[in-house]
């Protein structure tokens, strides 16, 4: 199964009786390993979580900290675009170059990069003292 379709899969199970907006995520670890994450909402409505970031913790909780792949999926005009949140969340684990696969469930997609996401991404080297 692609990374795309288990993304379509997952997005099936998401929680959105809010929004009424599912969201899918599939990531694949360093190992192969595919990991699903679908968008979980909540009447207290700041305390709902995103697709991605319920992909990456599948991830960590199965001891991978690194990602090659990312897809996500949802009912939308266009691709959808991750959240702010969730690139910083992606760049964690992932590198500038990674691909990230966006689509529609109409069939449309756009292929972009970690990096072309969240540019001038905040990272550990900005704790470091640097003379
Ligand atoms: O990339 C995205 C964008 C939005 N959402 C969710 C959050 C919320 O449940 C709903 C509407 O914002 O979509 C995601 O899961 N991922
Ligand atoms: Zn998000």
């Amino acid at each position: 199964m692609s990374l795309l379709d288990a993304a379509r899969e997952v997005r099936d199970s998401a929680y959105a009786p809010y929004s009424h907006f599912k969201v899918g995520a599939a990531i694949r670890g360093a190992s192969g390993a595919v990991y699903r994450g679908c968008n979980v909402e909540n009447v207290a409505y700041p305390e709902g979580t995103c697709a991605e970031a319920g992909a990456i913790a599948a991830m960590v909780a199965a001891g991978e900290t690194e990602l090659v792949e990312v897809a996500v999926i949802a009912d939308s005009p266009g691709p959808v675009p991750p959240c702010g949140g969730c690139r910083q969340k992606l760049a964690e684990f992932g590198r500038a170059d990674t691909p990230v696969l966006l689509a529609t469930t109409g069939g449309a997609t756009l292929a972009t990069t970690i990096g072309e996401l969240l540019p001038g991404r905040f990272d550990s080297g900005h704790m470091s003292k640097t003379s």
